[in-house]
């Protein structure tokens, strides 16, 4: 095969609405250097986002019209994605990045699961990050009405809160709290009319196997005066509802030091157990004798392992796994996880 380099692709999803087009709008009128190319997911027959979308000689927007998602989407982005293959192989095209965005109705799941599936399209691109866009005027009422909506959450590497100007500084701890009972590994960045630097959002590196595994970390506000400088506010402590009652959440395992063969045994059986329903999930773990983290990453039932940096000191060994997920028998899985503890 000729040596092409792996081309990098964003996931960009979220509710109706909530600002992709206005943030991909904002990432062309900023980004002269790369050329991007932009595959759209839609409903219908009309698209309706590509008329709306900035164009210029730097992207190219391909659209998926066709059906319904959960049933033709795998089968219709393999084939974009064959295609813009060969014709990068020929030289007909040159793109330096892709994003997908999928429409406001999906579950990013399909999608996601096409990287994983086709040996083609793995060895031929790399996946960055699952970002999805979260418009705070009507997030609550999405999360009552529509499970898809927790599941565009649950998937991400990177939350993008929109429209916080149309809401109150009373309602905002309750949405970022409902948020990181979702999904408490993601990082959340807030942001005005899609003003956000593309460092915060492009090439992260999500699916790489590293050390990274940081919880509950509270929220970026990108400050524009400041020339779109990301300042971090911690959460403020909001009450979690019982009312809200999201299918997918976030549980995380802790520990100290693992046995290898028994946390391997574990992962394993909740794996073949409940990997369908285990949208994201990551273990950074202390094994035991091993001066090296062990990493842990998976998506559904594809995961991935591999020895990260060493662990500098000693106190630090702290194992930690989670897992976003539909609802799972936590505390049977965390006795399960303490049993892996080395004796
Ligand atoms: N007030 C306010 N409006 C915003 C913000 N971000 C986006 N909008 C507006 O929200 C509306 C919807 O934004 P789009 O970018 O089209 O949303 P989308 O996610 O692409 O929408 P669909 O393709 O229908 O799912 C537009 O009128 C935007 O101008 C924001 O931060 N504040």
């Amino acid at each position: 095969m000729t040596s092409l380099s792996l081309l990098p692709v964003t996931i960009l999803t979220g509710f109706l609405g909530s600002g992709k087009t206005t943030l991909i709008n904002y990432l062309l009128n900023h980004n002269q250097n790369e050329k991007i190319l932009i595959i759209e997911n839609e409903f219908g027959a009309v698209n309706l986002d590509s008329g709306l979308l900035k164009k210029d000689a730097n992207i190219e927007i391909v659209e998926m019209t066709n059906g319904c998602i959960c049933c033709s989407v795998q089968g219709e982005l393999a084939e974009a994605l064959y295609q813009l293959h060969q014709k990068r192989l020929d030289g007909l095209v040159q793109f330096d990045r892709l994003i997908i965005e999928t429409t406001g109705l999906a579950d990013p799941a399909p999608i996601l699961q096409t990287f994983f599936i086709d040996e083609l399209i793995r060895a031929t691109i790399q996946l960055d990050a699952v970002i999805t866009l979260v418009d705070s005027e009507h997030i609550l009422q999405q999360l009552d009405e529509h499970r898809v909506a927790s599941s565009q959450i649950g998937f991400a590497d990177r939350i993008i809160l929109t429209k916080t100007d149309r809401i109150t500084a009373e309602q905002k701890p309750d949405i970022l709290a409902r948020i990181n009972q979702i999904n408490n590994k993601a990082l959340i960045f807030e942001a005005f009319n899609g003003q956000i630097p593309k460092a915060e959002w492009l090439d992260i590196h999500a699916f790489d196997l590293n050390d990274e595994l940081e919880l509950n970390k509270g929220f970026f506000v990108i400050d524009t005066s400041k020339q779109l400088k990301a300042d971090f506010k911690p959460f403020s402590t909001a009450i979690i509802k019982q009312s809200w009652n999201d299918d997918i959440c976030s549980y995380v395992f802790e520990a100290g030091e693992l046995d290898l063969k028994k946390i391997g045994t574990f992962t394993e059986q909740l794996i073949e157990q409940h990997g369908n329903d285990m949208l994201r999930y990551k273990g950074v773990l202390a094994i035991k004798d091993q001066p090296q983290r062990l990493i842990v990453q998976g998506v559904h039932k594809v995961v991935g392992f591999d020895y990260g940096a060493p662990w500098e000191n000693p106190n630090e060994r702290i194992s930690r796994f989670v897992i976003i997920s539909r609802k799972l028998p936590f505390d049977e899985l965390k006795q399960a996880f303490m049993q892996t503890v080395s004796t």
